[in-house]
């Protein structure tokens, strides 16, 4: 904060000198040039934003309750690390959930800087490998993945780590401490990142399960069936599950079971800045977020609900509205902030949809429900689900509760939610 006042007056003073000197110049100068020479519009707009971004800079944004009421001063902030230390005052979360969630948002700085200079970087384009669904890979898909696992292995507290871009999932041998498994997509989306579109990375945190400790290493083959059954929990396991959004801003949204908070990066001072407490989804929404792409191939029910929503003698008049990025972190962000409903149905190619239950599904599900929505594959809670293997599939429909309840009354045959 410090930094951003600091510029914001570097900022004021540079625009006061411009002005006072072209004023010098120009106005204050006895009669020396014509008014309309010197543009006053510009000085007044130009004093408007500096108090603006005074102002914006000075509000403090509301901490949760447990913050320490001490902190008066008004460039106070809530800080995703200050935030994590209240929760484990609290008792919500221990230090070693606290240093994986740290480590997981420093991979996340490292990504947003390197998405954000791709174009300059020569870190656009294919890497020329495929992953093990046998998708191409972006060049950022595999450096992500390099990243994230990185950090995940470096903070020590990690037993298990799976990624979407690797075929199985990883003991980590640099594990010291609360061995928790992590499930992650390091970079969702990534098909928009040659265009610049918003992608993002997506994360669950598990406990490890008891009854399979990875004692003996030596043997891989035993190791490796404990870190498959370890990492395939139902979602409703999940300790803590978050996004984290490359777009205009770099925004991590993320639960630990009790409630949604997003935090934005302020590039000024390198720190995830508290921006959006205890985010609560609205119960309706006139958004629908889905690939009409994929219309005929989906089944009539699906395709009924679709009409619907585009029928506005069913909705007063006023249709819904369609959005769809082709980025599940986008489309789920501006879903959970405005409401209505994202969704990957399955399809005559891909019956189980294309999202996977592990990295994608169950993790934006959570923080749906955390968020006071629902995550659906259509007949059944997503949370729900256990995974028969890694890279299982499932059809995900996520988004404000009457939303979600009105398409599985449709895909059901059942009547519509009052
Ligand atoms: O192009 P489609 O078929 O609509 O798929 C787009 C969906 O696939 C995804 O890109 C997931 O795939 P990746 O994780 O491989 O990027 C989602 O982000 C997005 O919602």
């Amino acid at each position: 904060m410090a930094t951003a006042v600091t510029a914001a007056a570097a900022c004021a003073q540079q625009v006061q000198r411009t002005v006072s000197s072209k004023a010098s110049n120009s106005l204050l100068a006895p009669v020396a040039r014509p008014v309309a020479a010197f543009r006053p519009a510009a000085a007044i707009a130009a004093r408007r934003a500096v108090t603006l971004v005074a102002q914006a800079a000075a509000a403090p944004v509301a901490a949760p309750a447990s913050a320490d009421a001490s902190k008066k001063s008004q460039y106070a902030l809530q800080t995703l690390t200050t935030w994590l230390l209240d929760l484990e005052r609290e008792g919500t979360i221990d230090n070693e959930l606290a240093t994986v969630i740290s480590s997981i948002a420093t991979a996340c700085k490292q990504i947003g800087s390197l998405v954000n200079r791709a174009g300059i970087s020569n870190l656009t384009g294919l890497a020329g490998e495929t992953n093990v669904q046998g998708e191409d890979q972006k060049k950022l898909d595999v450096i992500s993945n390099e990243v994230f696992s990185n950090c995940l292995r470096q903070c020590g507290r990690t037993g298990i780590i799976a990624s979407e871009e690797e075929d199985q999932p990883v003991a980590v041998e640099e594990t010291f401490s609360g061995e928790y498994v992590v499930v992650f997509d390091p970079l969702d989306g990534s098909s928009n990142i040659d265009a610049g579109i918003s992608v993002g990375s997506i994360f669950g945190v598990y406990e490890p399960s008891p009854e399979c400790r990875i004692e003996d290493m030596d043997d891989p083959e035993a190791m490796m069936q404990k870190c498959v059954l370890n990492v395939c929990q139902a979602g409703n396991e999940l300790l803590c599950a978050g996004y984290t959004l490359y777009s205009s801003s770099t925004i991590l949204v993320l639960t630990v079971g009790k409630g949604v908070y997003g935090f934005t990066l302020d590039p000024l001072i390198g720190e995830f800045v508290l921006s959006h407490p205890d985010i609560k989804i609205p119960e309706k929404g006139k958004i629908y977020s889905f690939n009409e792409g994929n219309y005929n191939s989906w089944t009539k029910e699906q395709q009924a609900y679709i009409d619907s929503l585009k029928d506005e003698s069913k909705w007063n008049g006023k249709p819904y509205s369609a959005r769809y990025i082709g980025s599940l972190v986008g489309d789920f962000h501006r879903t959970l902030l405005y409401g209505g409903i994202y969704g990957y149905p399955g399809d005559a190619k891909n019956p189980n949809g294309k999202l996977r239950l592990l990295y994608e599904c169950a993790p934006m599900s959570m923080i749906c429900e955390q968020a006071g929505g629902a995550g659906s594959t259509g007949f059944q809670r997503v949370l729900d689900i256990v995974p028969t293997k890694v890279h299982e599939r499932q059809p995900l429909f996520v988004g404000s509760k009457w939303e979600v309840e009105y398409l599985e009354s449709v895909l059901q045959n059942k009547p519509a939610p009052q």
